[in-house]
């Protein structure tokens, strides 16, 4: 029997994150597969984007900072261009990783896997109890989840998490994605939407669990936001119906 190469490109979204992106690039070089790495720096001040170009990663600038969502529809422009240019085979999947993983990004892996064998066309990772404090009350995850299960009748268990591998029936059917911290929530909403399979995979990961101070408590009023904005999106799509 012969077996099929496939194919999978990373993509990065990342922000101020030069002490963590070097490890990440490699943790994911080591998935059987993986035919190239894009980063994009979505507006660092830091020097992100020349220690993911030093690691051979494929670099995207984004001059002035766009939020994560706008990074990951960069980042696939990147991988477009590639398969339009012939370097990359038609059928590549796309695998989204976060930069803060660091070593652990290897354990991505396990999401390929059922996109490759087509089981699955978006596979998402379940992370493990993360080190670390967390200062959240579970509302953005609270209203993701709610959301999601309220569009679609599918209750996800992490709605939130942003290590995502999409076969590219999967991507057609995600893009545009919704804007910042709505991504995820709308990608998920809109694969199953298509008719097609998602699944949620066990990966050990570690990353930077968000805090406790204002900071944080900003950041997760941004996400709420963002997250409320994706599902109001698509409950108005629902309610005007198709065309
Ligand atoms: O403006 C930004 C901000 C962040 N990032 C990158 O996006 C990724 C996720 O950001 P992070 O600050 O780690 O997000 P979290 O608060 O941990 O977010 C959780 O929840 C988000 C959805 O709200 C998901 O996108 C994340 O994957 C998930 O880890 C990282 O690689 C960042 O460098 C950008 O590219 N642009
Ligand atoms: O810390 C987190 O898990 C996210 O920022 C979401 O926060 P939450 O606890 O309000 O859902």
């Amino acid at each position: 029997m012969t077996t099929v190469p496939f194919s999978v490109a990373v993509v990065i979204p990342a922000k101020d994150e030069s002490a963590r992106i070097a490890e990440t690039i490699r943790g994911v070089r080591t998935i059987a597969g993986v035919a190239t790495v894009v980063v994009v720096d979505d507006g660092s001040s830091d020097g992100t984007a020349a220690i993911a170009a030093r690691e051979g990663a494929e670099v995207v600038r984004h001059q002035r900072n766009h939020g994560k969502a706008d990074a990951m529809m960069s980042g696939l422009g990147r991988v477009n261009g590639m398969r339009r240019v012939g370097r990359l085979d038609p059928d590549t999947a796309v695998l989204f990783v976060d930069a803060d993983l660091e070593a652990s990004a290897s354990a991505v892996g396990a999401l390929v896997v059922p996109v490759s064998s087509g089981a699955a066309d978006l596979t998402i990772a379940n992370l493990p109890t993360q080190r670390g404090s967390a200062g959240g009350h579970g509302l953005v995850v609270g209203l993701a989840r709610r959301g999601i299960e309220e569009l679609t009748g599918w209750s996800p268990n992490q709605p939130l998490s942003g290590m995502r591998c999409l076969s590219p029936a999967a991507i057609t059917a995600a893009t545009p994605f919704a804007r910042g911290w709505g991504v995820e929530v709308g990608m998920t909403v809109d694969v199953l939407d298509a008719g097609l399979r998602v699944v949620e995979v066990p990966c050990d990961l570690q990353h930077r669990v968000t805090g406790a101070d204002w900071r944080s408590q900003v950041h997760r009023a941004t996400q709420y936001r963002d997250v409320a904005l994706a599902l109001g999106v698509r409950r108005l799509r629902r309610r005007l119906g198709p065309g």
